[in-house]
């Protein structure tokens, strides 16, 4: 009789009970792989199974519970108890990723997490072990799939927030309370992990700063049209110089709506796909795509950490870095402003942005009786005087509403 290999499957959700019916369906060519057949020993949900009873019986631990709290107990314990872990979770990891990743090293077990990003795009074997030599200056990705189904199909068929939202629900691409998506606390996490594998430094949650998609209507995937511009929300990673951060050097983790030029690596990336470019100077740019959300695309990237796990050993080192995060950075930006149609309200528009340095690239302008709509593209600028200038448009007397902006990414792809 072949040695078993037990795991504990904590989660049986739309990732979990995916997972199941994986494992069962390629015990065979796991064995012939590692010699070892993998079995499931347990699981748990809120009804039914005992976390002890699993613990002891495993070999490994599955977490595809989501959230934090008591699935940080549970990771830890079996870390503590000499069992390796897989987990999905980018909240969990996000928040308590450095307590984990210590225990797992000083139990000398292996916490893999190649789940809680990108869904099946392998994006953190790329950093932890192909790109481990490269010195990274930036990261940019769409990491996740539900916004990126939701703006994908309101571009395409002009469809609400609202019912493009169900849609990713019953696909089973969004959270259980899928308000982490939408507000793009679910990206942050994911963008914290990615940082924090791309420049060897810790990064929390609470150090990315985050927009999500709720404020997106169909009139400003209309006008991106115009522009010539797709709409995504993109997160980014990346190294900050000495210009924009008093002499010192730092990192940026956000996340926010942007608009895109079409020639842009992750332009195309539609549906519930992921996507991530690297840039370095030793390998320019590289873009990694797939799907980023599904019980089965996940499941798979479950179980490659799981056959990683039973092969040989690897852990998640200690960062070697303390960079400061920075928040001030520059962008460009889509300005979106319903006037009273009267003379002079583009001029002193234009003045209030001049007053700030900041300067229009394009201009549309549409009637709409006695209203009109301005919508601009604007040349990058530091992100505070772009909103000092909009504070001070806000307060003109021939505004109708609240200026609505959203950024436009626009640097060249290449280091
Ligand atoms: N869905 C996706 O496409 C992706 C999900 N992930 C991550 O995978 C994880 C799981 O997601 P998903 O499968 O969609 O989530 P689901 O909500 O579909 O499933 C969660 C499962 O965990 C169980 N569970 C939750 N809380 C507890 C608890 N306190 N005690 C015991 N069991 C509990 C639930 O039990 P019960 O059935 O009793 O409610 C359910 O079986 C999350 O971390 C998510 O972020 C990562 C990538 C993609
Ligand atoms: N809800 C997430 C699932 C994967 O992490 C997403 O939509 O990307």
């Amino acid at each position: 009789m072949p040695e078993t290999f037990d795991v504990g499957l904590l989660g049986h959700g739309t990732v979990g009970s995916a997972f199941a019916e994986l494992l069962d369906a390629r015990t065979e060519q796991i064995e012939t792989t590692t010699g070892l057949r993998p079995r499931l020993s347990g699981v748990l949900t809120r009804s039914r199974g005992d976390f002890d009873e699993i613990l002891a019986a495993s070999d490994l631990i599955v977490e595809v519970m989501g959230g934090v709290d008591p699935a940080r107990e549970y990771v830890l314990r079996a870390l503590r108890a000499g069992k390796h872990v897989v987990t999905a979770n980018k909240q969990l990891l996000s928040r308590h990723g450095e307590e984990l990743w210590a225990a797992a090293r000083e139990h000398g077990v292996q916490l893999r997490f190649e789940a809680s990003v990108g869904g099946v795009v392998p994006v953190i074997r790329v950093l932890q072990e192909t790109l481990a030599a490269a010195h990274i200056d930036r990261v940019t990705g769409i990491v996740n799939g539900t916004t990126n189904f939701i703006l994908s199909e309101m571009a395409r068929t002009g469809e609400a927030f609202s019912s493009a939202l169900a849609e990713a629900q019953r696909l089973g691409y969004a959270e259980a309370d899928p308000t982490d998506d939408v507000n793009g606390a679910d990206a942050a996490a994911k963008m914290a992990i990615l940082a924090r594998l791309a420049f060897d430094t810790p990064v929390h949650l609470d150090q990315v700063s985050y927009e999500g998609i709720e404020q997106i209507t169909p009139d400003d995937l209309e006008y991106a049209r115009e522009f010539g511009l797709g709409l995504k929300l993109i997160g980014t990673a990346e190294r900050i110089g000495h210009p924009t951060n008093e002499g010192r050097s730092g990192i940026s983790v956000r996340v926010h709506p942007a608009f895109l030029y079409p020639g842009h690596p992750l332009a195309s990336v539609a549906g519930p796909f992921n996507a991530v470019t690297i840039e370095s100077p030793a390998i320019t740019e590289i873009t990694i795509s797939g799907p980023g959300a599904g019980g089965p695309q996940t499941a798979s990237a479950v179980l490659g950490d799981v056959i990683s796990a039973m092969i040989p050993p690897a852990s998640t080192p200690e960062t070697s870095q303390r960079l400061p995060v920075v928040t001030d950075v520059a962008s460009a930006f889509y300005l979106h402003l319903d006037v009273d149609d009267e003379p002079g309200v583009l001029a002193q528009v234009a003045a209030a942005l001049g007053a700030h340095g900041v300067s229009v690239k394009s201009v549309v302008q549409k009637g709409l009786g006695d209203q009109a709509r301005l919508v601009m593209v604007l040349h990058r600028v530091p992100e505070r005087q772009f909103m000092a200038a909009l504070d001070e448009i806000a307060d003109l007397g021939f505004m109708r509403s609240r200026p609505r902006f959203i950024r436009v990414i626009e640097e060249e792809f290449g280091v």
